[in-house]
């Protein structure tokens, strides 16, 4: 019997299969093994030489193509799918079955490709995983239940690659879809596919992970088809043991990792950033990577209206993870600017279920407290108990809106809103479309033309009264894959609140404020550019902190060496 693939790499034998085959014939695969193997695939595209070399001859029909074009032929079947479930199904398929045509594709279609491969349609494949599942698509499916198995599971998916980045998901948090336990798992592949696709990380060296402690969703206990673990989600120690296990055993096995936690529950995601962030390199993305892309959105903003980010006065709609950590972000952004504390939190209001948060009430988070308001500020606390009325008697100049309740900045509220400020900063960021706060083209017309607005999932230009408003995306996607790369080909030894600042500052000077209708944020067609940018910015912040493991001192190189290509290698196996 002839080795599999890659699982005689051990630990510390650890190089990317890419590496792998520049550097050493170190095992014979058969012709099944490799046109099975998604990274060795190159389909019709493997070479006369190629096909003599390793007896694909007459395993594949005989022509020879270019990877131009089966990118060209595999476009023109994707244009003829029905649906964006169904777009997406033909492209995950591609991917299983050879990951550089999955990614010259997608980088070809960055714009077009986005919201298929990941949000929105992804909320989509997460709710019907279990019905839809085909592939198990190299991740790692981890069970309270089963912790003995953790390290060789881990193992067993990574397959002796040389993982650097793992996105970690429990799925409590699913954008604001709620609980889909296992099922999940699709997050972490998709936001993986967008770390690829926009920033150049190797694919060999990424692992998707789901930590299933359990579900609180009725409809995946009742469904037959459920896969994933069949019992309530577990909390309190037990949760966090299993957390700890799975964190102690990956950085054990992946010593450079980067670990990116995302779509966990409220009540735990900021604790286990907090608990890890002096440890390893740690990422919660929906509080550092959507505080990011809400600060440069901001940023982009008072460049248009040329006004001072000091002078703004900040309402977040929804104070759960993300706009807690959005909050946070914009208030560091205060102090970074030369305010005090005390003068920057007067700038900040928090708007929840329960209405203005006020520092008497019992049910405030940690993250909630310190934003929280005195009763005594107002001469109707008590009745300022929905958004309308808190717009009403604070009358915010920006308004970030995380709640997961769609259709809540209705036009009373944009108009009460509008009538305070010249140009109201407003941004519907709640995830998946039908839980947006609102539409982009409500919002320019409910205003006259002077909101400036950015959306959670892309929206198309507003055409209003001869001028074209552009909508930029305030998704963490344009951000996640640049600060990544960055901090990864940095080698830095963690990831810290300045990287994460110059990440947010980097994408100022993309866009033109004084073009008529001018977007917040730059389009996500140039995505794989300004991710580099990103990159650049971040792992030179490294560098000056001097967190950089590596001895590095060319930031921009340092980038450029790390960044992966979708192009077929010449195998060397
Ligand atoms: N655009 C982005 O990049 C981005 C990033 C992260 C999260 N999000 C979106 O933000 C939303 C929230 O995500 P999260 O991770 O913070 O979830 P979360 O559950 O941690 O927070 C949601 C918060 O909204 C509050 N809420 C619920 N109903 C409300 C109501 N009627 N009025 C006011 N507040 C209410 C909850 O109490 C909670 O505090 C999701 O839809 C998610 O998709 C977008
Ligand atoms: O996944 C997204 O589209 C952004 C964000 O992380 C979310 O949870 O909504
Ligand atoms: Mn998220």
């Amino acid at each position: 019997m002839r080795a599999v693939c890659c699982s005689s790499l051990t630990n510390d034998n650890k190089r990317s299969i890419n590496q792998l085959n520049e550097e050493e014939p170190f095992m014979t695969l058969t012709a099944q093994q490799i046109i099975n193997n998604p990274f060795l695939n190159k389909g019709t595209a493997f070479t006369k030489a190629e096909r003599d070399r390793y007896g694909l001859n007459g395993v594949l029909p005989p022509a020879v193509q270019t990877l131009d074009q089966q990118v060209a032929q595999a476009y023109a079947q994707y244009s003829q799918k029905p649906s964006a479930l169904e777009k997406r199904i033909f492209l995950m398929d591609i991917f299983n079955h050879n990951h550089v045509l999955f990614y010259a594709l997608f980088g070809q279609h960055v714009a077009e490709f986005m919201p298929i491969v990941y949000d929105p349609t992804i909320a989509d494949t997460i709710e019907n995983y279990s019905a839809l599942f085909i592939d198990p698509q190299n991740a790692t499916y981890l069970s309270i239940e089963d912790q003995d198995h953790i390290e060789d599971a881990l193992k067993a998916s990574a397959d002796g690659r040389d993982i650097r980045l793992i996105v970690v998901t429990d799925a409590e948090g699913i954008l604001g879809i709620g609980d889909w336990g296992t099922q999940g798992v699709d997050i972490a592949v998709g936001k993986l596919m967008v770390y690829t696709a926009a920033a150049g990380i190797d694919p060999s060296q990424v692992l998707p992970v789901v930590l299933d402690a359990g579900t609180n969703n009725e409809s995946l206990l009742n469904d037959d088809l459920y896969l994933g673990l069949r019992k309530q989600r577990v909390y309190g120690d037990e949760y966090h043991a299993f957390v700890d296990k799975f964190v102690d055993t990956a950085r054990t096995l992946f010593p450079k990792l980067y670990l990116h936690f995302e779509d966990f529950g409220r009540s735990n995601a900021a604790d286990i950033l907090d608990q890890y962030k002096d440890q390893l390199t740690t990422f919660n993305d929906d509080i550092q990577g959507t505080g990011i892309i809400v600060l440069a959105g901001i940023l982009g903003a008072l460049n248009i209206s040329k006004q001072k980010m000091t002078d703004q006065v900040y309402m977040s709609f929804g104070a759960g993870t993300a706009g807690a950590g959005i909050t946070q972000r914009i208030y560091e952004e205060f102090l970074q600017q030369g305010m005090s504390e005390d003068e920057a939190r007067k700038h900040f209001y928090l708007v929840d279920k329960q209405g203005l948060l006020f520092d008497d009430m019992a049910d405030l988070t940690p993250q909630q407290r310190p934003f929280a308001r005195s009763r005594s500020e107002f001469a109707n606390a008590d009745e300022l108990t929905s958004l309308a009325a808190a717009v009403k008697a604070v009358h915010p100049t920006i308004l970030v809106g995380t709640s997961t309740v769609p259709g809540t900045f209705t036009e009373e509220v944009v108009t009460e809103m509008a009538a305070h400020t010249d140009r109201p900063i407003i941004f519907p960021l709640s995830n998946p479309t039908k839980l947006a706060e609102a539409k982009a083209e409500d919002l320019i017309k409910w205003t006259d033309g002077r909101a400036l607005v950015a959306t959670g999932i892309p929206a198309a230009d507003v055409e209003y009264k001869g001028v074209t408003y552009a909508i930029g995306q305030a998704n963490n996607a344009l951000v996640y894959p640049g600060l990544g790369l960055g901090t990864i080909a940095a080698t830095s030894k963690l990831l810290t609140d300045g990287m994460i600042s110059a990440a947010a500052h980097s994408l100022g000077g993309i866009v033109d404020p004084d073009q008529a209708g001018a977007a917040v944020l730059p389009p996500v067609k140039q995505l794989a550019k300004f991710s580099q940018t990103v990159a650049n910015a971040v792992a030179q912040e490294a560098l000056d902190e001097g967190l950089n493991e590596d001895p590095i001192t060319d930031a921009k190189q340092a980038v450029a060496d790390a960044k992966w290509e979708p192009e077929y290698k010449e195998l060397n196996i």
